[in-house]
């Protein structure tokens, strides 16, 4: 292993037409980290891993993978990559493409124990194209960690993979990371990501919008969770029982507050940038609310927030009105 910086990128962008796929981009990855790629739908995920891996060139700005170029890095076998696309090959088993893996790398672990980690050796006499989707994507893995890499780029890779297969194939990773590895993960999974990343990259539109450690991204959005149930699950929630008109509606107008939701229940959540301010008003208007809560936000959450401020218009107006604020 070496102590280079594993990935550079060195203001990068991708442009397809009039789209900024990727814009501008800058960041390190180090040796050991594990590390998540965030975004929503069309963020630039995979063409920022595209880059990485030397599949697209960047209009403007330079990509450097272990002190070298894409190119070099990956013929050399300093990198493994577990890619979303592609129908493994047919006709041959699960263990004969393992060994058609490992026979490229310049660097090969033995077949069995790649089979092992990826939890295919009860499968390994099977076809490779009769898999179901796990079985598939822990192929795809195997293939992804055949030899000694120094990055391991995974897109979506637990995406069909069952609880438990998704625990082994964390756990592994994190031992691939103990060792020295990085590992760089595009995920829609942000519990994942929450519970298995050293640092967070959230992309959207093309841009980096945070680079942190996900207690770092919850907090940066300044943002709290206020929760509380309406006394008797009405939405009248005064302390003598008369009626304030507490909707949905008079909720939003509380101040600091930028999302709101109402179960059936009578639970109420709420995201506000000021909670003490919000508190201090919910009580002026005669609520007395039971089991309220306030805390940092989780980082499904902060996602959210992040995004959606980063609007195209950049006037940091919300985007959609019906807002939901996951629990
Ligand atoms: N080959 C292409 N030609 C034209 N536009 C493209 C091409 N590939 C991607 N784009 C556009 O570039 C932007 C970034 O796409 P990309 O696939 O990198 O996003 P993503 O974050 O991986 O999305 P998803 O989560 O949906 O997989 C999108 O607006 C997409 O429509």
């Amino acid at each position: 292993m070496t102590t280079t910086d594993t990935v550079v990128f060195d203001r990068v962008t991708k442009k397809y037409g009039d789209v900024r796929a990727v814009d501008e981009v800058s960041l390190t990855l180090r040796p050991g980290e594990t590390v998540a790629l965030l975004g929503p739908n069309g963020a630039g995920k995979s063409t920022t891993l595209d880059l990485l891996l030397g599949l697209k060139r960047p209009d403007s700005g330079t990509v450097t993978l272990l002190g070298t170029s894409p190119r070099e890095a990956i013929v050399a076998g300093r990198v493994g990559a577990m890619l979303q696309s592609g129908g493994l090959m047919g006709e041959v088993t699960v263990a004969e493409l393992v060994r058609l893996a490992c026979g490229l790398h310049p660097r090969p672990h033995p077949v069995s124990e790649v089979l092992a980690r990826a939890g295919l050796t009860a499968i390994a006499g099977r076809r490779a194209d009769k898999l179901s989707g796990g079985q598939a994507q822990r192929v795809r893995f195997a293939l992804a960690t055949a030899g000694d890499s120094d990055l391991i780029v995974l897109d979506e890779p637990t995406t069909g993979m069952d609880v438990t297969a998704r625990r082994a194939f964390w756990a592994t990773m994190r031992d691939q990371a103990d060792q020295g590895r990085t590992v760089l993960f595009a995920t829609h999974y942000l519990e994942e990501a929450d519970a298995i990343a050293d640092r967070v990259l959230v992309l959207h539109r093309g841009r980096l919008l945070a680079d942190g450690t996900a207690t770092e991204i919850k907090a940066s959005t300044g943002m709290r969770r206020v929760s509380f149930d309406l006394p008797g699950g009405t939405h009248d929630g005064t302390q003598d029982g008369t009626s304030v008109a507490l909707d949905e509606a008079a909720l939003r107008r509380l101040p600091a507050v930028t999302a709101v939701t109402v179960s059936p229940g009578g639970t109420v959540r709420m995201r506000s940038s000021d909670a003490d301010a919000t508190v201090h008003a919910l009580y002026g208007l005669g609520v007395y609310p039971r089991n309220l809560e306030v805390a940092g936000l989780g980082l499904e959450q902060a996602f959210v927030a992040l995004t959606e401020t980063d609007d195209p218009t950049g006037t940091g107006a919300r985007t959609g009105t019906e807002e939901a604020v996951p629990a």
